[in-house]
């Protein structure tokens, strides 16, 4: 092909390709998916790790009565939207029932309530919150349709008229109900986009969630979807390979690997977290420009740390789901319990699993596991106080700020931000295309998001290949992107040429889609 030697760093051992697929997670998998089903089935799938899933990511953890290790996930555990016989459904739903996946339902309102004291019924508080936040909706709307400026999602809670007013209770409410989704605090999340990515997937999919226990790992419904097309030693995928260098130009993208091999391709597609791309793991020749570094920097990326504890009995009620703490003066210390021993989950593990999201998260990634767990043990003592609470036989969590695959767990929009501003952290610069979560205008931080998101990008690579543009919605070829940002984005343009095709007020407005 002499094409290829005219390209910058030619290099004629390089492994030739049309499309590079930079990540083998939800996105890569299925942009290798959309391209397959345009007959492109010369692309290469580029993966850190030793298998497909990213950052659905499961591990070993305790045992069962035979002396088995239980399987748990580290990171992505629910569906989160499903669907209606009528409506639109998550594709992830659609896989995970192809894939039998064993994921029982995620009930939110099967919640007891605990403060330092013990256990202290404040799920009316819950009730209040709940109320305001169809106020709060009906603001974002206004916000986004007669374009004013966005808020955080704090001044809008105060403007529906909650606030959590120096009260650990209160606190720990509004946490349950922000934090623990958005993996960030309201003062640093948009209200306008929390909403929009909060309507598109459970007013258009279906307001339930399904919480993944099954014992092949929540990535069986990927694999699922991915045998459909590929091989399990299929030569296309180069796994346990980390590319540190990626040289793009209008004719086509080197790619560069640790390991010193390197991968020729017309067109390149990049999945890796936006926590990889802030810090500096991939070395971009030339220099990205201004507009895409400034929309990396603009977007923030939260961390949800789940803290795994197996004891040799299960000694805390079984009649609920959750478990909210409310700690006297921190805020998100230790504040969300779920137990997995069950009916329905893994009954008799004797598993129970808290979380923490961002500064905590930072703040025990930092630490040693000796000290998070006195830290839990004396919370969990707190809450069970008439209850002789014995030491855990198994305790682990996750590191996922430092994970050199990840740098953090998924993205959020901080306050401040637009659409087109986002639609600069999707588009491609010359053949080096972005898809992933974060890149997700309708779905961020959802594994939906990050499918959608691939099949975009592939579908947009297939029509320029095969010179037959099947992408109806989105369009074939470059991405639009905006080197001048404007204040706010107008009504007009949420569209599906920025990213958001689906009418996010549309069906917050009916709360449900309309015949
Ligand atoms: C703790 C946690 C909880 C979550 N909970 C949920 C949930 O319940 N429901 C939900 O819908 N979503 C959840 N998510 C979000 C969901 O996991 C993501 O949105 C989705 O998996 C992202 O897919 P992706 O393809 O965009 O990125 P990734 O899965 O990150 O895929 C990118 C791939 O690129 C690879 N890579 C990175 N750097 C390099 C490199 N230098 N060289 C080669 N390969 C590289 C990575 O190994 C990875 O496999 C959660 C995420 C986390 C971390």
């Amino acid at each position: 092909a002499p094409t290829l030697h005219a390209r910058d760093g030619y290099n004629s051992t390089c492994r030739k390709t049309t499309v590079a697929i930079l990540g083998g997670g939800v996105a890569g998998v299925t942009a290798a998916h959309a391209l397959h089903n345009q007959s492109v089935t010369d692309f290469l799938i580029v993966e850190y790790n030793s298998g497909i899933g990213g950052r659905m990511r499961n591990t070993k953890f305790g045992s069962d009565p035979n002396g088995n290790p239980y399987l748990v996930e580290l990171g992505a555990n629910w569906v989160s939207g499903t669907g209606t016989p009528d409506g639109p459904e998550n594709p992830v739903w659609s896989f995970a029932k192809q894939a039998n996946l064993t994921a029982p339902f995620s009930d939110t309102r099967s919640i007891a309530t605990y403060n330092e004291t013990g256990a202290v019924n404040y799920t009316y508080l819950i009730d209040e919150f709940e109320d305001a936040w169809a106020k709060f909706e009906q603001n974002a709307g206004t916000i986004l349709t007669e374009n004013l400026q966005d808020m955080s999602a704090k001044a809008g809670f105060f403007e529906a008229g909650w606030k959590a007013k120096q009260n650990a209770m209160r606190k720990a409410v509004e946490w349950w109900m922000w934090d623990w989704d958005a993996a960030q605090t309201p003062e640093e999340s948009s209200l306008v986009f929390g909403i929009t990515a909060y309507n598109l997937t459970y007013y258009q999919f279906a307001e339930e969630n399904y919480f993944s226990v099954d014992q092949r790992g929540f990535n069986t419904w990927l694999k699922t979807q991915a045998s459909s097309f590929l091989e399990a030693n299929d030569t296309r995928l180069m796994f346990n390979t980390v590319v540190t260098d990626i040289n793009y130009s209008e004719t086509g993208v080197t790619v560069t690997n640790e390991d010193g091999s390197c991968i020729e391709a017309d067109y390149a597609i990049c999945t890796f977290s936006l926590g990889v791309l802030q810090n500096d793991v991939v070395t971009f020749t030339p220099e990205l420009p201004s507009w895409k570094q400034t929309s990396l920097a603009t977007f923030s990326m939260g961390t949800y740390t789940k803290i795994f504890l197996q004891f040799n009995e299960t000694f805390w009620p079984t009649d609920s789901q959750f478990f909210l703490y409310a700690h006297p003066t921190t805020r998100g210390y230790y504040p969300v319990w779920q137990s997995l021993s069950i009916d329905g989950f893994l009954p008799g593990s004797n598993i129970l699993f808290v979380t923490v999201v961002d500064e905590q998260s930072y703040r025990i990634e930092a630490q040693d596991d000796e000290t998070t767990k006195a830290e839990v043990m004396a919370v969990l003592r707190q809450m069970l106080p008439d209850t002789d609470v014995p030491d855990p036989i198994d305790f682990m969590y996750p590191r996922w700020t430092l994970n050199p695959w990840t740098f953090g767990s998924y993205s959020n929009w901080p306050v401040g931000t637009t659409l087109e501003m986002h639609q600069n952290l999707r588009a491609n610069v010359d053949r080096l295309y972005f898809a992933g979560e974060a890149t997700s205008a309708e779905y961020f931080g959802f594994l939906h998001g990050a499918w959608f998101e691939g099949q975009e990008a592939g579908k947009r690579i297939a029509g320029m290949v095969t010179k037959d543009c099947e992408n109806q919605d989105g369009g074939c070829g470059e991405y639009v992107n905006y080197e001048v940002l404007h204040g706010t984005t107008e009504r007009e343009e949420y569209n599906a040429t920025n990213g958001m095709g689906a009418d996010p007020m549309f069906y917050a407005d009916s709360g449900e889609e309309e015949a």
